[in-house]
């Protein structure tokens, strides 16, 4: 195992504390959960997952998870998921799996939200991973032209192997904008979801309460109150 690797493993492992039997329990998606999910299976924990995507739902089966439909349960208690990348402030990058939809509607939903990631993924400022923007195929070529000529270097999603546009779950496209830097989040994602055709994007912001990063000592950051730019 890889030093990346290993540091997911710590951070899933660790995230099992805060896990109590009969919770219902919202599951990301990701490598990082992966682990979380192994480490979930062998525990004596008796709880509900609500998955985020389909590859989540099929490791559930495979470990013997018992999972929910989000729209049969009337709360969650706590999610679990991995990040993209994540600011001084929590607020983070997400969608790198193109699962970020269905994982910023059940981080919504939930009372409490943990990420858990290796340390390469913190950073002072967001933009390093190219932000992800789930949109509706139809008119993608319109919303690619926008968002470039916005300055935010958009590219559409594509299988490496056919180069095909990868389709989420919901059936919509991903498009990456590489920006390098996010200056002013709040701007962006408003500026994002105004925008017809874009159905979700990748920046959660003021979503992540507690952030554990996996290294030879963990490290725990709660986040301490809603955080806004002021322009
Ligand atoms: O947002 C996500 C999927 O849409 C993942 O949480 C994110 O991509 C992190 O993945 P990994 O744990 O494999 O690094």
């Amino acid at each position: 195992m890889n030093e990346k690797d290993f540091q997911k493993k710590q951070a899933a492992l660790a995230a099992l504390n805060y896990i109590q039997t009969d919770m219902i329990v919202g599951l990301g998606t990701g490598s990082t959960v992966s682990y979380f999910l192994d480490a979930l299976a062998a525990s004596q924990y008796n709880i509900i997952g609500v998955t985020t995507s389909t590859i989540t739902s099929q490791r559930c089966a495979e470990l013997n998870i018992p999972i929910v439909d989000i729209d049969a349960i009337d709360h969650i208690d706590i999610t679990v998921d991995g990040a993209d990348e994540v600011d001084s402030y929590l607020n983070g990058i997400k969608g790198g799996g193109a699962a970020l939809l269905m994982e910023k509607i059940v981080a919504k939903n939930s009372k409490e939200n943990i990420w858990i990631v290796d340390r390469s993924k913190v950073h002072n400022t967001l933009g390093a991973f190219p932000l992800p923007v789930e949109v509706i195929p139809y008119g993608s070529g319109q919303l690619l032209r926008q968002f470039a000529n916005k300055g935010l270097f958009p590219k559409l999603r594509r299988h490496p192997g056919n180069n095909q546009p990868i389709i989420t779950d919901a059936g919509h496209y991903i498009i990456d904008c590489h920006m390098t830097t996010i200056s002013n989040p709040y701007a962006l994602a408003e500026y994002l979801e105004s925008q017809v055709g874009v159905v979700e994007h990748g920046l959660f912001l003021n979503v992540c309460d507690r952030i554990i990063i996996g290294d030879n000592t963990v490290e725990i950051k709660e986040r301490q109150q809603a955080h806004m730019e002021i322009n």
